[in-house]
């Protein structure tokens, strides 16, 4: 078999097959023709373009299986094949690598991969001393070496490809080390050109060493080996060698890497032989060098054969695999630019068609509208920082994540109402109007409103403030909130901080977090459109604790009217006014805001309501906003006081009006049913009442008797045809009587809707058909005993739920000589604890001072107990209620009907003030007390009460326990001593 190849093209081979050469006809058996063709169809170019005059290498094959090497200076002609062939043939002068010419080889190292024979491989040689000899040998005519693989170092892995780092320790190998590391079959190798350190093998025939003889550089005995002499016509060889040429072809169809290689050795089959075509697959097979040697240690054609068909069938796999990878890829990037080239097609067109400028181009126009009217009002530093940020968006790419945080932080910066303020009413009076409209009561509340928009209106300018309602729930914190603002002639914007736990809902998260988001404030402002607003802070007492940055450090920037006017928020990044902004903050406990915002505040408290004040909010409050939304009018329904007064004390005990606003509703949604009901079987509906609309002239109208008319006239237009055209004047006539009967016909339903509303009974809720409404009373009486026993008093507590009425309750468990002691019950806080410590000490010295022989407490084992027992209870006013109950028992006389009290008590018996005196008396008037004890340093608090809280009460105030004693224990009842108020 021959092998050809022009030197000049070597170097282009080298890059586009890889090492090797091609086998492409046989010597002297052939002509030369194909042997060109496939030489040009190797190097790209048509046969007569081929350059005869450079060298050319013919590489054969006899038919022996030796094979030879001829190396020819071509100088064909241009100007014909025949010509070219006949050149080219006479040219040839072979020469033949004999084996014992070659028993004592210089010693090549292969550090990659084995050389076959037939094939071509440039390698490198570092060594000095052996290319000098590789020269000589070539100038000796003798220019044959043997090419080995180099073994792995022993540790090294051979899947890992090896770099330059060890290919250098490679060539650094000498002498018996060198041998020791080569394979010990290896290629006769012709060295066809030397360049530089570059040297050019090409494979003849296989060699094993047999021993070393010289050491630098290393030179080797060798024995030429043959293939075992192979039956061609055997059919498994046949059949193995078939099958490596069609698995090649099938290389061939999905690897356009060797469809140069495989195309011209299949065009050329019949040039093969067994062996060279095992030698073949596996010189062009990506096998690694390892497997390659075992193809080249194979002297068995057939288990040749069958190594290659392995390694080309595991090309065939790695060709799919690269098939299947590219084809995904190409799909990828053919998709992308499907949509790339479609959204470029669809911009153009929308510009084409003026529908849309460029994106950022819209965007940018979109902003600078927004922000042009509110250019002048605008702060010169957030003005700076829009147009920097303008100017930002033109520059970046409109697919970019930071194209769109500019976008998104533009569009809030531009949305902001900078400078935009309501204008404000400082009118006193429609102010007040507006606040009695919507509450009843709460004047507190609305006087310090009031004197706000008078400063106001003396200053020109209002100012912001930081407002704390507190108080029990459902006495109106919020509604209040909403009233002012309307007042005011404010925007409204509530933001609850119950459970707030995170700083960044009051500052803002910064904009380089995915998903940021300015501040509540930041949307507030947004919100509502004015720099003004009034912003409700709902539940401030509920503020959780922060898991990150402190929620209550973050409102106090956020409120102080002295930080407030440059507050920062993280998203937005420009300080921004709020001192314009009036804060209104509800709470339900003062005590648990905490203490930095509380001092900023102004807080108001709103204590709960009283029966006559509920009664008050009930009838002309929620009874007609609910009555409203129910759509039903006021001549349809009617409660009475009696009803309302019997909700109020038996269903809804409340400080707050919450749950009497839900039994209204319940009672009206009831009546609302009733109605419908009866609507349903008297009334005509009021579908039919539309259905009277004219052009509609199939309606029924017989239940009005009116119809009769109408419906004829229909009738007469539905089936006018040309031929009672004559009849259109009447028809006219008719339909003009038809309208006024169809308006006859109304009126007479509205007449009978309202006859029907006369002849029905007003829907009437009593005390006595409450039950119906809102079903059995819910109210468990905070008043246990209708009169005390001996032993029990009632305390006041205040709680924020507003106050409540309690009990104390002692009794005695044993009695006898020293055992005096006192066990305390009902969850009871350590206060309450040491102040009964403290009552049953003061009682004792009162008892012996009242009771010189009385030794009671010395000899009672005493149970003292607060109900309700699930109920924790703490604080020191119950002190003197204690002492009370604990007297009580001892004297066995029962306190006055009636009476309640609170006071804290010290150890020598001084009353001190307790807190919520409004709550309290409240609850005391729930509980029906007629005769209320309070520390004489709340008279102040209890005077400032209004009228009807105080009302009918008999209120002593007391400096030390023994006036309490006085009133508790006083046999005349009208006999009282300290203040009253009646
Ligand atoms: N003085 C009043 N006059 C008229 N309506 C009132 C009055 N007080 C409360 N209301 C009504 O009671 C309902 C409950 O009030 P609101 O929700 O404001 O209570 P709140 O004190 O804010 O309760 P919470 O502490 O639970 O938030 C509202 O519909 C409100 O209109």
């Amino acid at each position: 078999m021959l092998k050809l190849i022009s030197s000049s093209c070597i170097q282009s081979r080298v890059h586009r097959l890889g090492p090797g050469l091609l086998p492409v006809s046989r010597p002297g058996t052939e002509s030369t023709t194909p042997l060109m063709k496939v030489l040009s169809s190797l190097v790209g170019l048509s046969w007569r373009n081929v350059n005869l005059g450079s060298r050319v290498f013919f590489c054969s094959d006899s038919s022996d299986g030796s094979d030879q090497v001829v190396e020819a200076e071509v100088k064909a002609a241009e100007s014909g094949a025949n010509e070219a062939e006949s050149k080219g043939s006479s040219a040839i002068v072979p020469t033949y690598p004999r084996p014992e010419d070659y028993l004592t080889v210089l010693a090549l190292p292969l550090p990659h991969r084995p050389l076959f024979p037939g094939f071509y491989m440039p390698i490198f040689v570092k060594d000095a001393k052996l290319l000098a000899a590789l020269q000589e040998s070539r100038k000796r005519q003798a220019p044959y070496a043997g090419a080995f693989l180099l073994k792995d170092e022993p540790e090294a892995d051979p899947s890992v490809a090896s770099s330059s780092e060890t290919e250098k320790n490679v060539y650094d190998l000498k002498g018996k080390e060198l041998f020791n590391r080569l394979h010990e079959v290896g290629t006769l190798a012709q060295i066809s050109s030397i360049q530089g350190d570059q040297v050019i093998l090409i494979g003849h025939r296989r060699l094993r060493i047999t021993e070393m003889v010289g050491e630098d550089p290393l030179t080797v005995k060798v024995d030429h080996l043959k293939e075992l002499p192979y039956n061609k016509d055997d059919d498994i060889i046949k059949a193995t060698s078939f099958e490596v040429i069609s698995t090649l072809r099938d290389v061939l169809k999905t690897s356009s890497l060797w469809r140069d290689h495989v195309q011209t050795y299949t065009q050329h089959i019949g040039d093969f032989t067994y062996p060279r075509l095992a030698d073949f697959g596996a010189a062009i097979s990506g096998a690694n060098k390892l497997q390659c040697q075992q193809v080249l240690e194979e002297l068995d054609v057939y288990k040749r054969l069958k190594l290659t068909l392995e390694l080309v069938k595991k090309e065939m796999e790695i060709s799919k695999i690269q098939e299947s990878i590219a084809k995904a890829i190409e799909e990828k990037i053919s998709g992308e630019q499907r949509r790339y080239l479609l959204n470029e097609q669809l911009k153009a067109i929308k510009k084409e068609l003026g529908l849309e400028t460029d994106d950022k181009t819209a965007l940018t126009g979109k902003f600078r509208e927004r922000i042009e009217p509110k250019r002048e009002k605008c702060p010169p530093h957030v003005l700076q920082v829009i147009d920097e940020e303008l100017t930002k968006l033109q520059l970046l790419e409109a697919s970019s994540s930071e194209f769109n945080v500019t976008r998104n932080y533009l569009d809030w910066l531009t949305a902001l109402p900078w400078g935009e303020y309501s204008d404000e009413n400082f009118d006193v009076i429609r102010a007040q109007k507006i606040l009695d409209e919507d509450h009843y009561g709460l004047t507190d509340v609305k006087e310090r409103i009031l004197e706000f928009i008078a400063v106001g209106k003396l200053r020109g300018s209002s100012q912001g403030k930081i407002i704390c309602l507190s108080g029990p729930p459902g006495v109106g914190k919020t509604s209040i909130g909403r009233s002012i603002a309307r007042a005011l002639n404010r925007k409204f914007f509530r933001f609850s901080v119950g459970g707030l736990a995170d700083v960044a809902e009051i500052k803002g998260h910064r904009r380089t977090y995915i998903g940021a988001m300015p501040g509540k404030m930041v949307q507030c402002l947004k919100n509502v459109g004015t720099a003004n607003p009034l912003v409700l802070i709902d539940e401030i007492d509920k503020l959780g604790r922060g898991h990150a940055g402190d929620p209550a450090s973050a409102l106090l920037e956020l409120l102080d009217p002295e930080q407030n006017a440059n507050f920062l928020d993280h998203y937005l990044d420009v300080p921004i006014d709020l001192s314009k902004v009036l804060f209104v903050c509800t709470a339900n406990v003062v005590d648990m805001i905490p203490n930095p915002l509380l001092d900023r505040m102004e807080v108001i408290a709103i204590a709960g309501y009283i029966t006559d004040e509920k009664m008050h909010i009930a009838r002309n409050y929620l009874e007609k906003a609910t009555r409203e939304a129910c759509g039903i009018k006021p001549e349809q329904v009617e409660v009475t006081d009696a009803a309302l007064l019997a909700l109020i004390e038996n269903y809804c005990r409340e400080a707050g009006v919450r749950n009497l606003q839900k039994h209204v509703e319940k009672i009206y949604r009831k009546i609302a049913l009733q109605l419908v009901r009866q609507g349903v079987t008297i009334e005509p509906t009021v579908d039919s009442v539309h259905a009277i609309e004219p052009k509609e002239t199939e309606v029924d109208f017989e239940e009005s008797g009116q119809n009769t008319a109408g419906k004829k006239n229909s009738e007469l237009l539905e089936s006018s045809s040309p031929e009672q055209m004559s009849e259109t004047s009447t028809i006219e006539v008719q339909t003009a009587d038809q309208s006024a009967d169809i308006e006859d016909a109304k009126e007479s339903v509205e007449d009978k809707e309202s006859g029907s509303k006369k002849t029905n009974e007003k829907i009437l809720v009593d005390e006595s058909n409450l039950t119906n409404f809102v079903g059995k009373p819910v109210f468990h009486a905070e008043r246990i005993y209708d009169q005390t026993p001996t032993g029990v008093v009632m305390g006041l507590a205040w709680t924020a739920m507003g106050g409540s009425t309690l009990y104390i309750e002692t009794t005695l468990i044993e009695e006898g000589e020293g055992k005096g002691a006192l066990h305390l019950t009902g969850q009871l806080g350590d206060v309450m604890k040491e102040s009964a410590q403290i009552a049953h000490t003061v009682a004792r010295a009162i008892l012996h001072e009242k009771e010189l022989e009385n030794n009671f407490f010395a000899n009672s084992k005493l149970h003292l107990h607060v109900p309700a027992g699930a109920t924790p209870k703490d604080g020191p006013s119950a002190g003197c209620t204690m002492i009370t109950s604990l007297l009580s028992l001892a004297l066995k006389k029962p306190v006055r009907k009636d009476l309640a009290m609170t006071g804290e008590v010290t150890l020598t018996g001084k009353i001190l003030p307790i807190g919520g005196v409004k709550e309290k008396t409240i609850a005391a008037r729930r509980s029906e007390v007629k005769t209320i004890v309070f520390p004489s340093a709340n008279k102040r608090d209890f005077d400032e009460l209004a009228d009807n809280v105080k009302e009918g009460l008999d209120v002593h105030f007391v400096d030390d326990y023994m006036q309490i004693f006085n009133v508790a224990f006083c046999e005349d009842e009208t006999q009282s001593i300290g203040e009253v108020t009646a």
